[in-house]
């Protein structure tokens, strides 16, 4: 497989998430943190958007990060210009590339599009701006259309195109052979951005790369426009654990990452959430705890500790008798077997009644309560 690179999209495409709206200080944060553990491309923002925008944009160029940042723009002078403005050296440059695109935002006239979008590349390059192309909506697009935009593109100066499921409909099969198709056909590298509509945001970033894509777009936990975009976590993690290949991200920082980001975007992650959801590494059901007991490899992918998390035996209505008991005994309570499973069926009623787990302090007045009530 080819190197991949992970451009990381959550302070343009994350943000543009209905209600998410990070904060000067947040926005320098999370680029801070994102270079911090490795990443090497930031799409920091859209210079176009104004002073609130640039300033947070200017203030992350003046940082020095490693990683390259790279404003978005619509194929649109003024736009290059305010990317200039904020002393980026990077530009990507957005033109919708389906009929229903097009005709919603030029009249239908393409070649207009394809004009204004040649004007900016050749604008941006005579800046010595690195230009890269993104072909908004390419899943719906004619796939020959789409083939003469991006080979246009790359004529006209670009360095990168990329080609974006804007509205999540395609399929990981479906990615692959639409990738695999603009990457035959160009010689620059060839990005891939896809979002959540149908869940599969993560499986189809995958499908993109297996078809020779080498960038891929992501956001911290997955936070952009309607469902969302493929998350950083997910995506770094499968390629690290699934194909093998290191990209030299600190992944045991990723959870304290989510938590930034979710903190900034005023939301909370879904405890079921891949990589950084709370229950990622938590055991209730008794098989699985007594499965985890001998060998947490049984019912883990990989460590906890690989993505910051720790591991987590809950007590809760599926427990079974194995972790009840060696939880007690590790509070010097032994059980007989009957004692056990009278313990058990108290849990699963608590558990019931409070719809969650117990403690172990609530796990142990359990077992009073039961050797008080057969005492008597
Ligand atoms: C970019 C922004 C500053 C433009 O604001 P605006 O001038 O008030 O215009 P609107 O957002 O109402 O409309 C979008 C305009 O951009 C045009 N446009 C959309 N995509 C374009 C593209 N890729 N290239 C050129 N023009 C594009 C539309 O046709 C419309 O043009 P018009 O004003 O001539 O009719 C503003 O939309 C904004 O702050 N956006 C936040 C980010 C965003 O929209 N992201 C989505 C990325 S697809
Ligand atoms: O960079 C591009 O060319 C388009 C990226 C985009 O995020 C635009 C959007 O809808 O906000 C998409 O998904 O198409």
């Amino acid at each position: 497989m080819n190197e991949i690179l992970i451009n990381d999209t959550t302070l343009r495409d994350g943000e543009q998430a209905a209600g998410v709206a990070f904060t000067f200080e947040e926005k320098v944060a999370i680029a801070k943190f994102l270079d911090a553990i490795g990443i090497p491309e930031l799409e920091v923002g859209i210079p176009a958007m104004g002073d609130a925008e640039t300033h947070a944009i200017i203030a992350i160029s003046d940082l020095g990060l490693q990683a390259k940042l790279l404003g978005w723009n619509r194929a649109v002078i003024s736009d290059i210009k305010a990317s200039i403005t904020c002393g980026l050296q990077r530009v990507h440059i957005a033109i919708p590339v389906s009929g229903i695109q097009i005709a919603a935002k030029f009249h239908g006239q393409w070649r207009v599009s394809l004009q204004k979008l040649k004007d900016c590349i050749s604008f941006a390059v005579d800046k010595g701006l690195w230009v890269a192309v993104g072909g908004e909506d390419s899943s719906r697009a004619d796939p020959n259309f789409l083939l003469d935009v991006a080979l246009n593109a790359q004529e006209w100066g670009a360095s990168r195109f990329r080609f974006c499921d804007t509205v999540g409909v395609l399929d990981p099969f479906s990615t692959y052979a639409k990738v695999k198709q603009l990457v035959s056909a160009l010689s620059i590298p060839v990005e891939i951005h896809t979002h959540n509509d149908f869940g599969l945001a993560t499986a189809n970033a995958l499908a993109g790369i297996k078809a020779g894509a080498t960038s891929v777009n992501t956001t911290v936990n997955g936070v952009g426009e309607r469902a969302g975009n493929a998350a950083l976590e997910e995506v770094v993690m499968s390629i690290k654990r699934i194909y093998g290949i290191n990209l030299g991200v600190d992944t045991r920082r990723l959870l304290e990452l989510s938590q930034l980001v979710a903190s900034a975007s005023n939301s909370h992650v879904p405890p079921w959430k891949a990589i950084v959801g709370e229950n990622t590494f938590a055991h209730e059901s008794g098989i699985h705890a007594h499965g985890v007991l001998q060998n947490p490899l049984t019912y883990e992918p990989f460590a906890p500790e690989e993505v910051g998390w720790e591991r987590r035996l809950v007590v809760g209505k599926h427990s079974g008798r194995h972790h009840i008991t060696s939880l007690l005994q590790q509070n010097n309570i032994f059980l007989d077997p009957e004692e056990a499973q009278s313990v058990l069926d108290a849990v699963r009623q608590q558990s019931i009644k409070e719809k969650r787990n117990l403690t172990v302090e609530e796990l142990l007045s359990l077992v009073r309560e039961q050797r008080y009530s057969h005492a008597t």
